[in-house]
């Protein structure tokens, strides 16, 4: 939020950082004239990037520049937006840009990409990621603004301007650290900076002899704070993470960790990392339908030029998009599908064998929709033979027969109706993309949180990016998984031998909160595509930050309510933005309704999970426990959480779903940093 006062503040120190550049540019200008050798030009622009030394960049130049036979060797320009590879033409022809290509600057391009990688290898020493590094050519003599690729083309006058409204990712100690390890690194170059400014040295200069527009600087100097700070592991990972990012991988490959490791962190950075090496699309895709527009704003802050390569997309979304395009009618109507399955269950379920398992129909629906559809079963054969990964239950051969009986009186029903289920969307995707591939092919395809993905979801994606080394990264964590059922990745045909990596840091979670949530997992395997666990206990290192978990017991669902009502209100009492940051989860869609209505009426505001976009709102956030998938809060509260120890030897098929519930709630729990309320409702206390 931005209020008067500050805002005034900040204006002022915006026009009194642009006047002091301006005048500076005014030494910088003429120090500039002592090299002879160079054109007018040449030092305009060479005065132009000194006058930020005075700002706390850092300028290291070929030790021969300017003006000599090597005067056009490109530089390297740090400071706080990141680091620059800095290339300058002085050609009286204004640069064109048609179609994507800059005519004519086809060797200026290749020798930029040449040091901008070098440089991103010797950065990445540092734990920093390439994003922070960006080529920049510079046009003596001409005015642009324009983003070619990864390289931004911008004319003399415009370099302070582009510069100072860049987002912050360095602060004033690294970009010293970075600009003494680039110097280090390349000893062809040297540090070249205006001395320091004398305190007695005042005003002077007026704004016509700066080299530079003074309102217009002021104005990006405005802009640079009002992006905010970059999120810091937006510039610098750990250097696994780096290493990871940065991998050849000769085939499909795989992510794994628990939970708040840094997964989606390094995924984003691995598409920025391909979208810089190749030319086709790259798909990030995810099973959860809020969680891309998150993902996809994440990504834009941090490498916003980059945006147009990286398509972020719901699996079903895309599926749903590719069919229409392709012409094929697809008609998902939940309501007909529901109604179809019921009256499959009273003709053929209700009084069968079933009913020994499990009385109610709905684990059948999920054995349907899971293990049979999921998996692209065709046959009764199949089906009889299939090992029925990930639930725990066990059926005898006349259950399997009594569950395909049901599957094909439901699939008649949902034929009849002419409707199709979320199951059906991807399968008629897979066979129409098996006939006609999609053009261009996508040079990767990144899937987090996979572990929700059914075998048909990742046979689609493979279908998408093939076997072609660095093609499809799978990022997930099986602890994780919020569906029944699960699969081998060698019957999805995708090979990952040797293709491995694992993350073990958590980042996210105070330790006591990653300690409860884990607690709760502890004694439950789980299946992680290529094989099972005996248990829920993780290696996990916790980065030390404050947090706790607080318990607050009710004995009535009134009580229960109350303190929930009292323990935001005060928070937001305390602090006005702490509500911005803060999440209310909830098991189910009912909860969600209920909870929703008890805070609006408290005069809290809400906002749905299923509307948000990762934009900062002054408003808590409310959602299921699914809805939170891949999402993090400052805090987050869990009402009715009333979390039950596994009690084995139970019935198997309430066994499954209670085991099924505490890795949704383990989800939920894992969402919060800082604090971790926990309301249980407990009429015997
Ligand atoms: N190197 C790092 N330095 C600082 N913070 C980091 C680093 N890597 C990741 N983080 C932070 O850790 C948190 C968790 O990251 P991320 O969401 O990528 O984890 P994840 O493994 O995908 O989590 P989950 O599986 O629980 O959804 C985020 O706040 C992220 O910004």
């Amino acid at each position: 939020m931005v209020d008067g006062g500050s805002a005034g503040a900040r204006g002022r120190r915006a026009r009194e950082e642009a006047l002091e550049l301006a005048r500076r540019s005014r030494e910088a200008s003429e120090r500039a004239r002592r090299w002879t050798d160079a054109s007018e030009e040449e030092r305009r622009v060479a005065a132009t990037l000194l006058t930020l030394t005075a700002d706390g960049w850092r300028l290291l130049v070929d030790r021969t520049w300017p003006g000599t036979p090597s005067a056009d060797a490109p530089m390297i320009l740090v400071g706080r937006g990141g680091v620059f590879v800095v290339d300058v033409v002085n050609r009286p022809v204004p640069p064109s840009v048609e179609n994507g290509r800059l005519t004519g600057h086809d060797d200026d391009l290749a020798r930029m990409a040449a040091l901008a990688r070098a440089v991103e290898e010797r950065t990445a020493a540092l734990g920093m990621s390439p994003v922070a590094v960006q080529p920049l050519m510079i046009f003596a003599g001409h005015r642009l603004d324009e983003q070619l690729a990864r390289v931004r083309l911008v004319g003399r006058e415009d370099v302070v301007n582009v510069l100072m409204a860049a987002p912050r990712r360095l602060n004033a100690p690294m970009v010293k650290a970075v600009a003494a390890h680039l110097e280090e690194g390349f000893p062809g170059v040297e540090s070249c900076a205006l001395p320091e400014r004398r305190p007695d040295a005042g005003a002077g200069a007026g704004e016509a002899e700066s080299l530079f527009d003074v309102e217009e600087v002021e104005k990006a100097v405005l802009e640079s704070v009002l992006h905010g700070p970059i999120e810091q592991w937006m510039t610098f990972l750990h250097p696994d993470q780096v290493a990871i990012a940065r991998r050849d991988w000769s085939g499909p490959a795989r992510i794994s960790g628990p939970a708040g490791t840094g997964k989606t962190v390094v995924g984003l950075h691995r598409a920025v990392h391909i979208a810089t090496r190749t030319t086709g699309p790259i798909m990030y895709v995810t099973f959860v339908n809020n969680l891309p527009r998150v993902q996809g704003r994440l990504f834009q802050r941090m490498a916003g030029h980059l945006a147009d390569r990286v398509e972020f997309t719901s699996l079903h979304g895309w599926a749903q998009r590719f069919l229409t395009d392709r012409g094929i009618r697809v008609n998902l109507d939940r309501r007909q599908v529901e109604d179809a399955f019921s009256r499959a269950w009273l003709q053929v379920g209700r009084g069968s064998a079933l009913t020994e398992i499990d009385p109610l129909p709905h684990y059948w629906e999920q054995e349907i929709d899971h293990v049979i559809k999921g998996r692209g079963l065709t046959t009764a054969e199949e089906y009889l033979a299939v090992s029925r990964y990930g639930r725990r239950t066990p059926l005898q051969a006349a259950h399997r027969e009594a569950v395909w009986r049901l599957y094909e009186a439901y699939e008649l029903l949902r034929r009849r109706r002419d409707v199709h289920d979320f199951n059906d969307v991807l399968l008629l995707a897979l066979r129409e993309l098996r006939e006609r591939p999609v053009s261009p092919s996508y040079a990767a395809v990144i899937v987090d949180e996979v572990q929700d993905l059914t075998l048909i979801g990742v046979r689609l994606l493979h279908a998408l990016a093939g076997d072609r080394p660095n093609g499809l990264l799978l990022i997930g964590d099986g602890q994780q998984a919020v569906y029944p059922g699960g699969f081998r990745l060698a019957e999805a045909g995708v090979g990952i031998k040797g293709r491995g990596a694992v993350l073990r840091i958590n980042y996210r979670n105070a330790a006591p909160i990653l300690d409860e949530a884990l607690r709760l997992v502890s004694e439950d395997p789980f299946d992680d595509l290529d094989g099972p666990t005996p248990n829920g206990h993780r290696t996990v290192e916790t980065t030390y930050h404050e947090g706790r978990v607080v318990h607050a017991a009710a004995r009535s669902e009134a009580d229960h309510d109350e303190h929930l009502v009292k323990a935001l209100t005060a928070r937001a009492e305390d602090d006005a933005d702490a509500l911005s940051g803060t999440a209310v989860l909830c098991r189910s869609r009912n909860d969600v309704e209920h909870y929703h209505r008890l805070l609006t009426r408290a005069g809290l505001p809400v906002l749905r999970l299923d509307g948000y976009d990762g934009r900062p709102a002054d408003a808590l956030k409310i959602g299921t426990y699914l809805r939170s998938k891949g999402l993090e809060f400052k805090n987050v509260y869990l009402p009715a959480f009333n979390a039950r120890p596994v009690v084995p030897g139970g019935d198997p098929t309430a066994d499954e779903r209670a085991a099924l519930t505490r890795r949704q709630t383990f989800v939920a729990m894992t969402r919060a940093r800082d604090v971790l309320w926990l309301g249980t409702i407990n009429p015997e206390r």
